[in-house]
């Protein structure tokens, strides 16, 4: 439509340091409750607490350091987000600094979604909402867009929408009887929302009571009333729109509210009595988003958008040069899930773009340990302490595991799973009463399977002693070699016909320039690992004759003249010499290798075995196999590592005596 042009009126959202990422990711500590403030000491230091940088001040093109723990804990945990709003901030701080820029952007003709993200009761309804005595940040905008609206040339309309999304499916929320809203998507690929009513907007008066089925209790699409879901993401659609616009039939500029349902760790038992399957469901899509906002400040060529429903829904918003906000809320008191939450939001925010996409296009592997190396919390600056996080891959939960000092250390991999691509086409012709929306009736509905699965982490452990000082990711210390490394090593080994080992083209990669050139880690990674590779392929020593053979004239000897690579045990993974100091170190050493080998066949049954197979095995029963087979519909590979068994309710602990039994059977 353009009321105005996009490039016309352009903030400076993007300025600086933010340039190259598509999401701004800020945090919001939420303000004590009543009950919080009255057992909170006033003199008791914070939870939270927020570091600036210097010279930036509250100037918001800063970054800015979260960090959680008591001040006098040997442990704190440490991370990076574009700015963060401290308790006292209100709403109204949070909309004239991050909001109103963006009605201005997408009043310039560009989409904006703003979305709370956060633990469960960390402040996002009250943020997005606002309460009964305070006015959330919908309301707000909607007040602002009004006014900036009124006095435009052309008349211009403001269509607002309310949805809900509960397990997976959407609901209409502005009729009475929430009936299921289709997201389909047209031949031009276009997303249509078929079945979301839309009401106009003329004042705040009318949007506050339109806004009252934004907490009014759900319906089922058999408009029979559900018990209120405790858990769904809620959002708000404004959709605006000149009425020349309207009459040439373009689309409206969109603006999105998105309150996203709390992040609750799914093995807890949950107040609201939800099963497993529910909780797993909701922080699944809660990862999906996650993955997108990862993969548009990676500038990913593919943004796994299909992985959930709000993200297909809202993925024309959240694409190219739209804005996109992710207000990440942070729970004042001590909490596992804000911790989990905010290392997420960090991990998005840490990525550089830039640097990621020139190495990207020369080498995904490389960039790959570049991602990894980004992810690593930061360290503690006060006390100059570790801080590092069990890295976990997004697409499925994980429990936030904050490893201690001197600890088993692991950094994280984006790691792409790869998926045959196909498409179904068929024919989408049925136009039914209840399309008040945006439905195209003649457009062909494409059904196209997964391109791909979406980007996920995957935890590797480091070299222990390589974390001693938890070093920011570019220190030249990051010298490990992790399983991920050694693909990229065993990849650049070839073996000519000559049958000497060379190594070659991986060095291409680093001819990067200047603007994208790998970091010093990356690049005495590589040397490193190619050093290695020179070393384990050059013999330690060489058994030369004893003098006594070549003076007999024994031509035999020839033979033993010949330099000989002596016999060392080379291990598989790492490609190096393996020296071992003791029996005991070797048998050590070999026993867990064969350790290793037995989760990853277990882990592959489980990936494989039908229900009947699976229930075979001690602690999993009918219907925890029926939901492992449930797993494996959505992600044909759901186990990757043994934590993934968290999925299914087990404990760490289970999972250990799992293994246990299963490893004992063997001697039966
Ligand atoms: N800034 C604040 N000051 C004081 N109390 C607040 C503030 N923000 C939220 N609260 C209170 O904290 C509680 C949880 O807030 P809210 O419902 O907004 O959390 P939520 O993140 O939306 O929760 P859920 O994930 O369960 O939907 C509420 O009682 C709310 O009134």
């Amino acid at each position: 439509m353009a009321l105005s042009t996009p490039d016309s009126n352009r903030l400076k959202l993007n300025a600086g340091p933010r340039i190259s990422r598509r999401v701004r990711i800020v945090g919001k500590i939420r303000g004590f409750t009543d009950q919080e403030s009255e057992i909170t000491s006033r003199d008791s230091k914070p939870w939270v607490t927020v570091s600036r940088s210097k010279e930036s001040g509250s100037d918001s093109s800063e970054k800015v350091t979260i960090s959680f723990g008591d001040e006098g804990s040997s442990r704190k945990d440490v991370y990076e987000l574009d700015n963060c709003y401290e308790q006292d901030d209100d709403n109204g701080i949070v909309f004239s600094r991050e909001v109103k820029p963006l009605i201005s952007e997408v009043l310039s003709g560009r989409n904006a979604s703003i979305i709370a993200y956060g633990a469960r009761g960390s402040g996002k309804t009250h943020t997005i909402q606002g309460s009964v005595d305070k006015q959330g940040l919908a309301a707000m905008a909607i007040a602002e867009i009004l006014s900036q609206t009124k006095d435009v040339e052309k008349a211009v309309v403001v269509f607002v929408s309310f949805y809900e999304v509960f397990q997976d499916h959407v609901y209409d929320l502005l009729d009475p009887n929430h009936p299921e809203v289709q997201v389909l998507e047209d031949s031009q690929g276009k997303i249509k929302l078929k079945g979301l009513s839309k009401a106009t907007v003329d004042s705040i008066s009318h949007f506050h009571d339109l806004c009252a089925c934004w907490t009014a209790p759900c319906y089922s699409a058999q408009k029979t009333p559900l018990q209120m879901p405790k858990r769904s993401h809620k959002g708000l659609m404004i959709r605006i729109a000149s009425v020349d616009d309207i009459q040439g039939s373009k689309r409206p500029n969109v603006m999105n509210f998105v309150d996203l349902a709390g992040y609750e760790d799914s093995r807890r038992s949950s107040k609201d009595g939800i099963s497993l399957t529910e909780s797993t469901r909701i922080n699944k899509s809660l990862y999906a988003i996650m993955n997108v906002v990862y993969a548009l400040n990676t500038n990913e060529k593919r943004v796994p958008y299909r992985e959930g429903k709000l993200t297909r829904m809202l993925q024309e918003s959240l694409g190219g040069s739209n804005h996109v906000l992710l207000l990440t809320f942070l729970n004042p008191i001590p909490c596992q899930d804000t911790l989990y939450v905010a290392s997420l939001a960090s991990r998005s925010c840490q990525s550089t773009g830039q640097i990621l996409k020139s190495s990207a296009m020369k080498s995904k592997k490389h960039t790959n340990q570049q991602v990894r190396l980004m992810g690593t919390p930061l360290s503690g600056k006060k006390n100059n302490s570790a801080s590092n996080l069990t890295g976990r891959k997004l697409f499925s939960e994980r429990k936030a595991v904050i490893a201690k000092q001197d600890e088993v250390t692991s950094a994280t991999k984006f790691k792409p799973l790869s998926k045959n691509a196909s498409t179904i086409t068929s024919s989408f012709h049925k136009k039914t009463s209840q399309d008040k929306s945006d439905t195209d009736s003649s457009g062909a509905l494409i059904l196209s399977a997964e391109n791909e699965i979406p980007s996920a982490f995957k935890e590797t452990i480091c070299d222990k002693n390589m974390e001693k000082d938890a070093s920011p990711p570019n220190k030249a210390t990051d010298l490990e070699v992790t399983p991920e490394v050694l693909c990229d090593v065993k990849e650049i080994i070839s073996f000519p016909d000559d049958g000497t080992v060379g190594i070659e083209k991986k060095n291409e990669d680093m001819s990067i320039d200047k603007v994208g050139s790998p970091p010093l880690s990356a690049r005495l990674r590589e040397i490193t690992n190619n050093l290695r590779l020179l070393e384990a392929s050059t013999p330690l020593h060489v058994l030369m004759p004893k003098q006594s053979d070549v003076s007999h004239g024994n031509l035999d000897s020839c033979d033993i003249i010949e330099p000989k690579t002596p016999k060392t045990e080379t291990d598989v993974r790492t490609l190096e010499i393996v020296k071992y100091s003791s029996p005991w170190e070797k048998f050590h050493t070999r026993s867990s290798g064969v350790k290793n080998c037995l989760v990853q066949e277990y882990l592959q049954f489980l990936n494989t075995a039908s229900k009947e197979e699976l229930t075979r095995i001690k602690g999993i029963g009918e219907k925890r196999a029926t939901y492992i087979l449930e797993l494996r519909e959505e992600s044909p590979e759901p186990f990757k590592r043994l934590e993934d068994l968290h999925e299914v309710g087990l404990s760490a602990k289970e999972i250990n005596g799992l293994m246990r039994r299963i490893a004992g059977q063997l001697f039966i």
